[in-house]
């Protein structure tokens, strides 16, 4: 089928039909085939594009070894298939088959007569976190089950929803709504924690409060690297009495005060220098979003900063982990969407702050950084 109209978006448009003409056509397909010099794009081009097409397989294959803990035992060291299988409880043929296709995704190796962690497995176990966010996709999974019905209906309304239960049920919810969600987000936030620590170094603060601060991970992070900093958490009073026992196990009860509320409606406490936002405001619709930051430009004394730290939309280099991956989490929590540094930026400015700054993390990926000032 012939595409019509690229030649009214001028010469950008008139490229991209020609390019999508030559690129959608099975002779030319075949021909770059052919051609030694253009070969490999060619091979390269239907790789990624099997990649993608298989990307649930994949996904599937790396749940699998989370659940059954393959790649905790060979980080003990190697083992063979025999080993394997009797320690993940697998028949011996179905250990072999998930050890062939997770060393054809990188993360196991073999060795002769056995099977070592890869290069990506190791990677991964390195990173504590990934394998509770990997192991709870089964609930974005569930809801991405149909894409379609789910982008009709808006979003929200299933396993993920339910899991986040601030995004769609007003309201504050029980301990036991929160302990999941609240568990999943301590045990990530090494994710963030020391991007943002890194890109934003608080020398300069006397008192931080951090809002939607959850358990309180994020603050036992400051604590360690900043000894006279004093601190605060605002979240809703279910979260706020988890992080209230986990400062008094950690040792911080006398260097850290806990309130319980909602951030829509009841007001921040005053007397911080700097208020954090970390993975808070993508959670949330545009006007609930303003006018969280309309709250902690009203908390912040003139002068104050406020630091938000989240993944972003069209972050160079990591494209798909913004627009694709949390904007299709956020659409079946059924609340928020990932913004672009320049959204945020735009955002801080109409609620009133000056001298926003994207401050450079290691992995943007995961992780950038906006601070700005209350004038
Ligand atoms: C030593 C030799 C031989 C060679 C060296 C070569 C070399 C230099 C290699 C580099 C090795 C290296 C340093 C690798 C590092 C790898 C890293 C850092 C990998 C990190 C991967 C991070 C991933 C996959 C993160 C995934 C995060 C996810 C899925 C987060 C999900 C978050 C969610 C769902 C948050 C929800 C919160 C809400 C609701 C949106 O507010
Ligand atoms: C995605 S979690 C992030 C937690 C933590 N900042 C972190 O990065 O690990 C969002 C947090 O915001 C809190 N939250 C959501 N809506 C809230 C509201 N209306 N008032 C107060 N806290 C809220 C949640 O309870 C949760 O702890």
């Amino acid at each position: 089928m012939k595409s019509t109209g690229y030649q009214n978006y001028g010469w950008r448009g008139r490229w991209l039909g020609w390019r999508n003409t030559m690129l959608g056509s099975p002779r030319f397909q075949r021909f770059a085939q052919s051609i030694p010099l253009l070969r490999p794009i060619a091979r390269r081009r239907a790789r990624a594009l099997f990649d993608l097409v298989a990307g649930f397989t994949y996904s599937q294959i790396l749940a699998a070894c989370i659940e059954t803990g393959l790649l905790d035992l060979l980080a003990e060291g190697p083992r063979d298939s025999a080993s394997v299988a009797l320690r993940l409880d697998l028949p011996i043929a179905g250990a072999e088959r998930l050890l062939r296709g997770a060393a054809a995704l990188g993360l196991v190796e073999r060795l002769r007569g056995g099977w070592a962690l890869g290069s990506d497995g190791a990677a991964l176990r390195g990173n504590r976190g990934i394998g509770e966010m990997i192991a709870h996709h089964h609930l974005l999974y569930a809801d991405l089950a149909d894409p379609v019905a789910l982008l009709r209906r808006g979003g929200g309304g299933g396993a993920l929803s339910r899991h986040w239960h601030y995004a769609e049920a007003a309201g504050q919810g029980d301990s036991a709504d929160v302990a999941g969600y609240s568990r999943l987000m301590a045990a990530s936030q090494p994710l963030v924690a020391a991007q943002a620590l890194d890109a934003y170094p608080l020398h300069r603060h006397r008192r931080l409060l951090d809002v939607g601060g959850g358990e309180g991970a994020f603050l036992s992070a400051v604590a360690a690297r900043h000894d006279r900093l004093r601190l605060g958490l605002f979240d809703l009073p279910a979260v706020a009495a988890r992080a209230t026992q986990a400062f008094e196990s950690a040792g911080l009860g006398g260097r850290t005060d806990v309130f319980g509320g909602d951030f829509l409606r009841d007001p921040l406490p005053t007397g911080y220098d700097i208020i954090s936002l970390i993975r808070v405001l993508h959670d949330h619709d545009d006007a609930p979003a303003f006018a969280l930051l309309r709250q902690i430009h009203a908390a912040l004394p003139p002068g104050g900063t406020v630091l938000i730290a989240e993944p972003m939309a069209r972050t160079p280099g990591a494209e798909p982990a913004g627009d694709a991956y949390f904007g299709f989490y956020l659409l079946a929590m059924g609340s928020g969407r990932p913004r672009s540094a320049g959204e945020i930026r735009a955002m801080l400015r109409a609620a009133g702050f000056v001298a926003s700054r994207v401050r450079r993390t290691a992995m943007p990926l995961t992780t950038r950084v906006i601070v700005a000032r209350r004038q």
